[in-house]
């Protein structure tokens, strides 16, 4: 289907719709088979083209329900699908149901024509959409490409698109991925691998989550294949009898996957079954398997994927020992802050006293964890910080992590079990940082522990009192992943006591002073005496500084340790040569996406103008929701309050 769907080209595809407005029957093999079936199907529904129809949209509390009762697909597909958007800049990414509802949409945000964008809560049905991939691919239950010139009503939209079904263990459809990208791309087939590759890692991670209390066996010809998305899954109970096959094991293993299911893995590996268990009685084994017709590789991983080696991994803990720069008295720290921002620190500083909760929200290096250490001094500085990063932890750790877990509560679970972040946290503050990246699931437990302030850890049925203050804190606006769904309502007003939103470098009334009151802070520091160049200044005031904080100190630290010691004043020359590239090309220093939009706004009349028109060209496209708006504009969804007030 991939090629030859790709060798059809736009002129043949035109005549062929012309035969049918003429009401001919098509000539056999002038379109691919799926799209010819396809049109067929749309001519009996009553659709030709040229027809307008009108698109069934959810509103926003009909998506929440579909995103609700969804929850587990959107938890499962919705972290990898995200990756790749952010790899295939320009394209669209939809997730939908198994009836072609539109539940979530990333990335790119393409309009067919005047009339309809594509984005959550469309439903892509046939019946009235026409041809399109996702519901080709409903229908067809496989992946399909979909040139923009065979879409049947919407022959001259700008698009081609390619979806995959994603099929459950017992090869019922769970849902479909759609990659939409630009229809003069060359070459589609490229899309249709990478939306091919996604289903395949996510039906491979639903086996694997399947059979998790039991053995899996990956195998492959290759090694270094292993653990890509052709490598094959076998589940084996504990005494080494065949639960299930997926279909590329199958393949590898040259039988049906109804023949293999019931036998004895020995029959296969030739090795016993003991001999191999004991091989990986902590981790995963690899395994050489010598089959009848050639020589395959294996990895055999034990049941549950929960290691005390991983639980205990401190690489993936934030440390509890505060870094020296981080730990600043908070009247230390606001001193030189803008009254208002400094105000709303110390109100945060009296609540967290009291025992609400706070909230930091700020872009990456605008200091949330600065002031989350200096409140927590305020608070008496014999007490524990405990700072868990949310998105750093992989999702099967976090509840363990967080919540602790008994003595044998899985296989492999530390001797005397482990007390969990909450508890460490007993009588002092825990920092939940990056929470907006905490799955849905483990909102709902964590609530519940803020609301009765009682721990249960895993696999043990004691309840363990805790009393910790909490400091929340993300670089995603909370209230905008409420907003879309992918936060819980009632735990946002749990964590937000108080809100403090820190500004970016950007948004500093005056980041001149501020760079010269951290130049003069980092002299002090290092023991020098040299003075900054206004000119210098100036270039330091107009970079976007994508890094804030972060990235100044590292500029301004850098520049100072390596300026040569009769150096008395520091220049554009000075600075490195990437430095001063940066400084030069300011449209082409961001790596951040809000480069663009912050940088005009800086220009003249004229330009903010033009700005602003665009601003609202994307509000209209996104239906007037600020939140997609804002993120499709790459800006903060109070930037763009901000910029169109
Ligand atoms: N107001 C400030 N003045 C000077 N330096 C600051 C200020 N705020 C933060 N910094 C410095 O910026 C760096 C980053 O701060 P911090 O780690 O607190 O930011 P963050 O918002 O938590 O970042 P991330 O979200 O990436 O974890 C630190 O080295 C800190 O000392």
């Amino acid at each position: 289907m991939i090629s030859r769907a790709a060798l059809r080209t736009s002129d043949v595809i035109r005549q062929a719709r012309e035969h049918l407005l003429r009401g001919q029957q098509l000539p056999l093999g002038m379109l691919d088979a799926c799209i010819d079936r396809s049109w067929q199907r749309c001519m009996e529904h009553g659709l030709q083209p040229g027809t307008r129809p009108e698109l069934p949209r959810l509103d926003s509390s009909e998506l929440r329900t579909q995103r609700e009762t969804h929850r587990r697909l959107i938890e499962l597909a919705d972290p990898l699908i995200r990756r790749v958007a952010e790899d295939l800049r320009g394209c669209q990414l939809l997730l939908a149901t198994p009836d072609a509802t539109v539940l979530k949409s990333y990335g790119q945000r393409f309009v067919l024509n005047d009339r309809f964008h594509i984005g959550a809560g469309i439903n892509l049905d046939e019946r009235w959409f026409g041809t399109n991939a996702p519901a080709l691919a409903l229908i067809e239950r496989a992946p399909v490409l979909v040139k923009s010139c065979e879409h049947l009503l919407f022959p001259d939209n700008p698009v081609s698109c390619v979806a995959a079904p994603l099929l459950d263990l017992n090869g019922d459809c769970l849902g479909l991925i759609d990659l939409t990208f630009e229809a003069d791309h060359p070459r589609p087939e490229i899309f249709l691998r990478r939306v091919q590759q996604l289903t395949g890692a996510l039906e491979q991670r639903l086996f694997f989550r399947h059979y998790q209390q039991h053995w899996v066996l990956q195998v492959h010809a290759s090694l270094a294949e292993l653990d890509s998305v052709s490598c094959g899954l076998v589940a084996l109970n504990e005494t080494g009898l065949i639960l299930a096959v997926d279909s590329q094991a199958a393949q590898w293993l040259g039988e049906a996957s109804a023949a293999l299911i019931g036998r004895h893995i020995e029959e296969l590996l030739g090795n016993s079954w003991k001999e191999i268990c004991r091989q990986c009685e902590s981790c995963s084994a690899l395994l050489g398997l010598p089959l009848t017709g050639g020589q395959l590789v294996g990895r055999l991983n034990p049941p549950d994927q929960w290691q005390p080696a991983a639980l205990s991994n401190e690489a993936i803990v934030v440390p509890v020992s505060p870094e020296p720069s981080l730990c600043r008295d908070l009247e230390a720290l606001v001193e030189e802050w803008p009254m208002a921002l400094a105000r709303e620190a110390r109100r945060a500083s009296r609540a967290l006293e009291v025992g609400l909760p706070v909230l930091l929200q700020g872009k990456t290096g605008t200091g949330k964890e600065q002031l989350a250490r200096a409140l927590h001094i305020s608070l008496g500085e014999q007490r524990p910080f405990v700072a868990l990063n949310c998105a750093a932890l992989p999702e099967s750790l976090i509840e363990a992590e967080l919540f602790g877990y008994g003595e044998g509560a899985f296989t492999g679970a530390r001797k005397g079990g482990y007390s969990g972040r909450l508890v460490q946290a007993n009588g002092g503050t825990l920092m939940l940082d990056e929470i907006g990246d905490m799955p849905l699931a483990l909102q709902a437990r964590l609530l519940r522990v803020l609301q009765e302030r009682v721990v249960t850890p895993l696999g043990d049925h004691r309840e363990v009192p805790i009393d910790c203050r909490v400091i929340a804190a993300s670089h995603r606006d909370l209230e905008i992943l409420v907003t879309a769904g992918d936060f819980r309502e009632d735990l946002y007003y749990r964590l937000a006591g108080v809100v403090v939103e820190l500004p970016t470098l950007n948004e500093q009334v005056d980041l001149a002073g501020q760079i010269h009151e951290r130049w003069a802070s980092l002299c002090r520091h290092h023991g020098r005496h040299l003075v900054l160049d206004e000119t210098l200044v100036e270039r330091l005031t107009a970079y976007l500084w994508p890094g804030n904080w972060r990235e100044l100190e590292h500029c301004l630290e850098a520049a100072l340790v390596g300026a040569e010691p009769e150096c008395q004043r520091l220049t554009m020359e000075g600075l490195s040569p990437r430095w001063q590239r940066k400084l030069t090309q300011p449209m082409e220093s961001g790596v951040d996406s809000t480069a663009t939009s912050e940088d005009v706004c800086n220009g003249s009349q004229e330009l903010r103008e033009m700005e602003r028109a665009h601003m609202v060209r994307t509000l209209e496209a996104h239906d007037g929701n600020m939140t997609a708006a804002a993120r499709a504009l790459g800006i903060s969804r109070s930037t763009l309050y901000r910029r169109l007030g």
